[in-house]
This record gives C-alpha cells, sequence and structure tokens, in this order.
C-alpha cells in the first residue's frame, strides 16, 4: 500500500491510502492517458486485490465477533472496484473459507451509498432467518477511476481514496462467546431525489470508470436530508419493529436533533458543513465523520463502517438514539435509525 498525502486545509482530508503505486504507474502508461484502452488491465488489477483488501476487514471483523467464519450464514459484498463473473464476493467468500452453503449477494456500482444499502439489507435478512449471522463487506480500490489532471473530475481525484470495512450482522439468540451487539439498526430508509440522475455517476468506458460530480451536490443533500431523517424516525414508530424499544419522536429545528449520535458518510467537506447547517449541530456532532474524512478521505461505500468503528470507541460517550446517513448516485439518500444499547 502507498501512503499518498496531500494537504488537505480546504478538502478536511490530511492522508489517503492508495493500492496504485508509482512502479504501477511505471509499467501502465495508459492509466494516465485518457485516450488509450485501460479499462482492461485496471480489471486485471482490481478483480484480485479489492477481494484481498476486503478479507483483510473480514478477517478482522470474524476475529471481534468471536466465532468461527463457518457459522456465516450470509455474505453482501458492496464494491464499485471490480466486477465479473462469478463476482468478487465468490472470491472473497473463498479467502475466508466461509461455508459452500453461504448465501452471497453483490451490489456493485452504488457508490457512496453500497455501505448503507448492504447494512440495510443485511439487517433485513437477519431479521427474517432465524440464527442468521450476515457479513457484510464493502471494498474500494480508485485504480478503476484513477486518471491524469487532463482527465477532468480533479474534485473526484482530490478526495477519494481505497479503503475496506466489514460488519457482522444478527438477530438474537446470540451465542457463548458472541461479542454482545455494538449498535441496533432499527428502522432503514431508501429515498430516491427525483430528476437527479445526472447530479452523481459512474460512467463505464473503455478507459477505467468516470466519476461524474456535479457542484449541486452539497446543496441537494443539505436540502433533502431532514425530511428523509424525519421520515426514517416517523417508519420506524410505525412499524412497531424495534423490538420493544420506543423511537424518539422525530426531532426537527432549534437543535434538537443534537440529541442524537450521528454516522454520516463524509462525502466531502462540504456536504458535512451544510447538514451541520440545516440540522443545527453541535460542532462534535459529525466528530467521527470529520474525523474519518480526515484520516482516509471519501472511500466511498467503504467509509461509512470507518465512521461507525469510530463511533464505536466514543461508545462509553454517545447519547442511546442515533442516525445514519449515506449518499450516492440517483441521488439516493440511505438513512438508518440507530440505537446504542446501553
Ligand atoms: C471539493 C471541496 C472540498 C472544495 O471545497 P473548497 O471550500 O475548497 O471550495 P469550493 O467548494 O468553494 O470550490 C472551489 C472551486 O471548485 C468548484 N467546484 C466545487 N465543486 C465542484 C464540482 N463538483 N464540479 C466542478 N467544480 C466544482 C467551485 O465552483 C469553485 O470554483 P471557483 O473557484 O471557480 O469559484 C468542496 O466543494 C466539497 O466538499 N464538495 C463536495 C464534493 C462532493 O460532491 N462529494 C460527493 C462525492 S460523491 C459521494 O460521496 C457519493 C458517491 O460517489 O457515490
Amino acid at each position: 500500500m502507498l501512503l499518498f498525502l496531500v494537504a488537505g486545509e480546504k478538502t478536511g482530508i490530511d492522508k489517503r491510502h492508495f493500492h496504485l503505486t508509482e512502479e504501477t504507474l511505471v509499467a501502465h502508461p495508459e492509466l494516465y492517458d485518457q485516450d488509450a484502452p485501460s479499462l482492461d488491465s485496471r480489471l486485471a488489477m482490481t478483480v484480485d486485490a479489492v477481494p484481498k483488501l476486503a478479507q483483510c476487514a473480514a478477517a478482522k471483523a470474524i476475529a471481534e465477533w468471536g466465532r468461527p467464519a463457518s457459522e456465516i450464514t450470509h455474505l453482501v459484498f458492496s464494491t464499485y472496484s471490480a466486477w465479473g463473473a462469478p463476482s468478487a464476493d465468490l472470491r472473497l467468500a473463498t479467502l475466508l473459507g466461509l461455508r459452500p452453503t453461504v448465501n452471497r449477494t453483490i451490489l456493485s456500482l452504488h457508490g457512496c451509498y453500497g455501505g448503507g444499502r448492504a447494512l440495510g439489507l443485511a439487517r433485513e435478512l437477519a431479521e427474517n432467518n432465524r440464527g442468521a449471522r450476515v457479513l457484510v463487506a464493502c471494498a474500494e480500490i480508485t485504480l478503476v477511476c484513477f486518471g491524469g489532471p487532463d482527465g477532468g473530475n480533479l474534485v473526484g481525484h482530490a478526495i477519494f481514496g481505497d479503503g475496506a470495512g466489514a460488519v457482522i450482522v444478527g438477530a438474537g439468540p446470540f451465542r457463548d462467546g458472541e461479542q454482545s451487539p455494538i449498535f441496533e439498526m432499527v428502522h432503514a430508509t431508501q429515498t430516491t431525489l427525483p430528476k437527479t440522475e445526472h447530479v452523481l455517476g459512474m460512467q463505464v468506458s473503455g478507459s477505467g470508470v468516470d466519476f461524474h460530480l456535479a457542484i449541486q451536490v452539497p446543496t441537494l443533500i443539505g436540502q433533502n436530508v431532514e425530511r428523509c431523517l424525519l421520515d426514517a424516525f416517523r417508519g420506524g414508530d410505525d412499524e412497531d419493529d424495534d423490538g420493544g424499544a420506543h423511537l424518539p419522536s422525530p426531532l426537527s429545528g432549534n437543535g434538537k436533533w443534537n440529541e442524537l449520535f450521528w454516522a454520516v458518510h463524509p462525502g466531502g467537506r462540504q456536504i458535512l458543513d451544510n447538514i451541520d447547517k440545516v440540522l443545527q449541530l453541535e460542532p462534535e456532532k459529525l466528530g467521527a465523520s470529520r474525523h474519518v474524512l480526515r484520516e482516509y478521505g471519501n472511500m466511498s461505500g467503504a467509509t461509512i463502517v470507518f465512521v461507525l468503528d469510530e463511533l464505536r470507541r466514543r461508545r462509553s460517550l454517545l447519547p442511546e438514539w442515533g442516525a445514519m446517513l449515506a449518499f450516492g448516485p440517483g441521488v439516493t439518500i440511505e438513512t438508518m435509525v440507530l440505537r446504542c444499547p446501553r
């Protein structure tokens, strides 16, 4: 791994990690020549590297969970960086020694909301399959979209980084040796903002994946986030699927969102600033998101797992209830009501 340092006062990013090395660039000049076909060589590298990166994160999650990998019943793998069939989820299952009957699902090209959707899907699987233990893995390697400075997308190149995160999701009854639950996923919603398909996107071409980030992204997210949160908190209440716990009634205005803890995908510094502003959050409320952005950049779908992990470290300071937000192409907003069990 190459550790790449950038000055980050305005981006809010101090460092990012990349699989791409100087040696790879010397060996593959097509990676920075936008007129040269390069998709084959990009995929030849990521198809191998993405499952291996995910394996590192998943092996760590399984060790902390405390049960053998053979007890994983489902695998949900999210990535935009590796495509082929059989897909990267099979390679990951093989690397981890998961049993041949594990139920695998891959979420491909969901971009930055992939981690949020993978967690939501895992929750649905765990609640509907008694005894299920779902491994969620998210891994991204920007090598598929790397380009030279003449290729445009300078904002994307300034904020994206590589990384992988993994989580084990289950519903009771809990087993001997199993780590006690860290966060409860109480209710989740997915909202697509109408007529915003053009705003965020990834176009696959012979020269790799071209990220398109329109300048309106931070404004659109700021304008819609509170409505998504209100829907998610109301929905959780209506369906009474909170296992007997009572959701706080929908909160809004006058700084009331400060009663929650926050796991927000740090898509960019401006996005966090806009969320802070519209929800009138106290400065430290998005501290975990800003910390992850500073230390790793935007790792697309994997980032939200890092934010949850950072909140886990701050757990003793968290209030009982929280909210998770992730955004991506669509424009899609994943919202989840979280609870930190006492
Ligand atoms: C990149 C930034 C950190 C830069 O912040 P700064 O404070 O330095 O500057 P700024 O916002 O005033 O912008 C500086 C100059 O860049 C221009 N500029 C900003 N964003 C632009 C964009 N997306 N496309 C083209 N130009 C852009 C501005 O107009 C301005 O131009 P001029 O100087 O001419 O006035 C911030 O703009 C930011 O956080 N943007 C959000 C990035 C984003 O879209 N993230 C989502 C990633 S996608 C994701 O997370 C989901 C997914 O991929 O699925």
